[in-house]
């Protein structure tokens, strides 16, 4: 599998007021692997997530899509970004608007997305069975949809303008730890199947531990070390990433007793 940066951002400050929410953050996506990037509450991990996806305005700093600067590109050229970098929510109930069924929540993605429409209900029934869902789902409303079901239709969604890159913002925190375990793996699929690249924003070290080639750990808006997961999980080099580890297994030791 090729390690090509496929979406980096380099060098990213921002600050709200006279908070330095993120300070010379970098990181790099490689090419169908998984960054996760993990932190506690406050870190600066959403503010990075919505600067990737283009809906926060750094204040120093830029991110790279397949080596465009997107805050340096032509409304062309972000349409055209915003067709390969997808976003799956924290919450997915509330991404999902509760008055439109499935099918609509999805035709109106994709004519957002340019896919032709003679295509919309092939796509729609293909990627609601990328997701492990029939297509009777289609005639769902949200409230009709477990928490698990629901983040399954928001990748469903995200991946029918078959994208590069999927943005996930704690996109299993809300939900149980079997159902977590669900989505993982769905997601863990589609990246072999479709050669996705994931940017994995998690507060969870044990979602880091299962899902993440590579990991940037965040303390207060600063990047306090960044590789390979095996060896920053086994080695931790920083005070900090010691402190998340001692919490995960003391989670670890919780859910087993
Ligand atoms: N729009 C904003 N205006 C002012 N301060 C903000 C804004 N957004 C975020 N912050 C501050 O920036 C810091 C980082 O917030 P951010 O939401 O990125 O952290 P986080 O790691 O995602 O936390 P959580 O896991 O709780 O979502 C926090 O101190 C937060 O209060």
């Amino acid at each position: 599998m090729s390690s090509n940066p496929i979406f980096y951002g380099s060098h990213i400050t921002k600050i709200f007021g006279d908070h330095t929410a993120l300070d010379d953050v970098s990181f790099t996506v490689r090419q169908g692997m998984t960054l996760g990037v993990v932190g506690e509450s406050g870190s600066g991990k959403s503010t990075l997530g919505k600067i990737s996806l283009r809906l926060l305005h750094p204040n120093n700093g830029d991110v790279y899509f397949q080596g465009y600067p997107i805050w340096g590109m032509t409304p062309t050229q972000i349409r055209e970004m915003r067709l390969h970098v997808q976003l799956i929510p924290q919450d997915p109930k509330n991404a999902l608007n509760p008055a439109k069924t499935v099918w609509q929540s999805l035709c109106f993605h994709m004519a957002a997305q340019k896919v032709e429409r003679r295509r919309w209900r092939d796509v729609a029934v293909d990627s609601l069975a990328k997701v492990a869902l029939g297509p009777e789902y289609l005639e769902a409303f949200p409230t009709e949809l477990s928490g698990g079901q629901a983040q399954r239709i928001a990748i469903a969604r995200a991946i029918s303008s078959r994208p590069d890159v999927l943005v996930c913002d704690e996109a299993v925190s809300s939900l149980d730890k079997s159902v977590q375990a669900q989505v993982l793996n769905v997601l863990c699929r589609l990246q072999q199947e479709m050669g996705l690249s994931l940017f994995f924003i998690t507060h969870d070290l044990n979602v880091v531990d299962y899902m993440c080639d590579d990991v940037l750990v965040l303390n207060n808006g600063h990047v306090v070390e960044s590789g390979n997961t095996r060896e920053i999980l086994d080695h931790p080099q920083d005070a900090y990433t010691r402190e998340l580890l001692t919490a995960k297994e003391g989670a670890i030791r919780e859910a087993e007793s």
